[in-house]
């Protein structure tokens, strides 16, 4: 039956207000206005920053809400004027937007853009600052932009990355958050060079992806720091070279990290979100020109300090967001650097290995030596249903856990 232009009644996990369970509902979306795009949400993954919005520590969650932003689907239709998706494509909602036209889209010097962000923000859609969600007329709001925990959802043209129908969505829905923020972590934010020292703190799906980036770029020491000392072993298979667990130490884990690399490390990543943590992984780099960058998201209230004289000396301080990929424009080269590993497994040489040698130059970037291919599957270690979304949040807070991929239309 056709829906386009109808109201579809679906199933959505509604967080109706933080920390209490999520509730599967019958949930009516709206059909897309002008310059939107409604998916059929194929797959979708958990991420920390879901539980965090969710615990109502983040100074955005707004309730209720549908949460999630790190999925693939198809898109079902389209509003008036959208012409680089129609119905079928199989795509990657995108929380980070990329409109190609807006002040800081035309920088040259960030992957954030502007054009939508005032309306993500806040839970509602640009064009009438209004939800496309109701239970039973009860508006029902957006998050990130892209509420992925619904089989339906609708979101801006300029949040949406079409990628190759062929690629499994059932995997390559990681490539919507957390993978991509590691590798471009290292990639595009601090671009670590061959012979690098590295020390990663946290060692969930974007810390290791910190590390598979590192390895890549060709770091020589890859040091991996977590107080769960069960995270080592997994952690070795994504290029971790040393382990280091603050709770065996004493001394300061930045003091531990400089003994170790006469004089600390040239790059560290924070993956956890541990405002404490971030101040040690400033001070465990390198004087002079060590640079040290925030991943992890902290609660609202949170601050970081330091001693400025750390900064005076050399040492530089940076933050990145989708580690400073452009949506649109590269989670699809993402998606296709995945798909020639996927191609490489089963066939030993495949002419789309010319293709995919050439990707880098025609996307405007130089891959760093030895990261043609990205691990994806290798992140997922647990898939339940849409309807199992409490138990999967469950098992997110366990060790083992690092992504847990739902199935959206079981
Ligand atoms: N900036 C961005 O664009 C993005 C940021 N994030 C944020 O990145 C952070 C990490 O995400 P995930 O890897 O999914 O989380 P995760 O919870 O799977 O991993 C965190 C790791 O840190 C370890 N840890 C906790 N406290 C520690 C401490 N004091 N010292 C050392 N290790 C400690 C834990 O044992 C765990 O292994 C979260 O804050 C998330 O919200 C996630 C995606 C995108
Ligand atoms: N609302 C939060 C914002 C948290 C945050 O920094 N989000 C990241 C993505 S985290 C993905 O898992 C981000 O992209 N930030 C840039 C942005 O424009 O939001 C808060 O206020 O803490
Ligand atoms: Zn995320
Ligand atoms: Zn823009």
């Amino acid at each position: 039956m056709a829906t386009q232009g109808q109201v579809i009644t679906c199933k959505a996990a509604v967080a109706w207000e933080p920390n209490k369970p999520l509730v599967i509902e019958d949930v009516q979306v709206a059909p897309p206005q002008a310059g939107e795009v409604r998916i059929k949400i194929l797959y979708t993954a958990l991420c920390h920053t879901d539980a965090y919005t969710w615990s109502g520590k983040d100074p955005e969650g707004l309730f209720p809400c549908i949460l999630g932003h790190e999925a693939a689907g198809v898109v079902e239709s389209v509003g008036e004027g959208v012409t680089e998706v129609q119905p079928g494509d199989h795509v990657i909602p995108c929380y980070q937007a990329e409109c190609k036209e807006c002040k800081f889209c035309k920088s040259g010097k960030t992957n954030l853009c502007g054009k939508v962000r005032s309306a993500t923000g806040v839970g509602v859609m640009m064009s009438d600052r209004q939800s496309r969600f109701s239970v039973n007329g009860k508006p029902i709001y957006h998050f990130m932009g892209t509420s992925t925990f619904s089989q339906y959802t609708v979101v801006h043209d300029v949040s949406v990355a079409k990628i190759d129908p062929s690629a499994p969505l059932d995997k390559v829905c990681l490539l919507g958050c957390g993978v991509p923020t590691g590798l471009g972590a290292v990639w595009n934010t601090a671009k670590v060079e061959a012979g690098s020292s590295v020390a990663v703190f946290g060692l969930g799906t974007v810390g290791l992806a910190v590390a598979e980036g590192a390895k890549a770029a060709g770091a020589s020491r890859i040091i991996g720091v977590d107080i769960d000392s069960k995270k080592f072993d997994r952690a070795k298979d994504f290029g971790v070279t040393e382990f280091v667990n603050p709770k065996d130490h004493d001394k300061p884990i930045q003091q531990v990290l400089v003994d170790m690399t006469d004089g600390g490390v040239d790059y560290s990543f924070e993956c956890i979100g541990n405002v404490s943590v971030m101040r040690a992984a400033l001070e465990c780099c390198h004087k002079g020109w060590g640079t040290s960058v925030i991943v992890g998201v902290a609660a609202s209230g949170q601050e970081i300090s330091t001693r400025p004289f750390q900064l005076v000396t050399g040492r530089v301080w940076k933050g990145t967001a989708f580690g400073g990929f452009k949506s649109r424009s590269q989670v699809p080269w993402l998606v296709e650097k995945y798909m020639k590993k996927v191609l490489n497994s089963t066939n030993s040489f495949s002419p789309a290995f010319l293709l995919f040698a050439f990707l880098p130059i025609s996307h405007g970037f130089l891959l760093p030596k030895g990261s043609q291919e990205i691990k994806v599957d290798e992140y997922i270690t647990h898939s339940l249903t849409l309807g199992e979304i409490n138990k999967a949040f469950d098992l997110m807070h366990e060790g083992g856990c690092l992504r847990c991929v739902l199935e959206v239309h079981p």
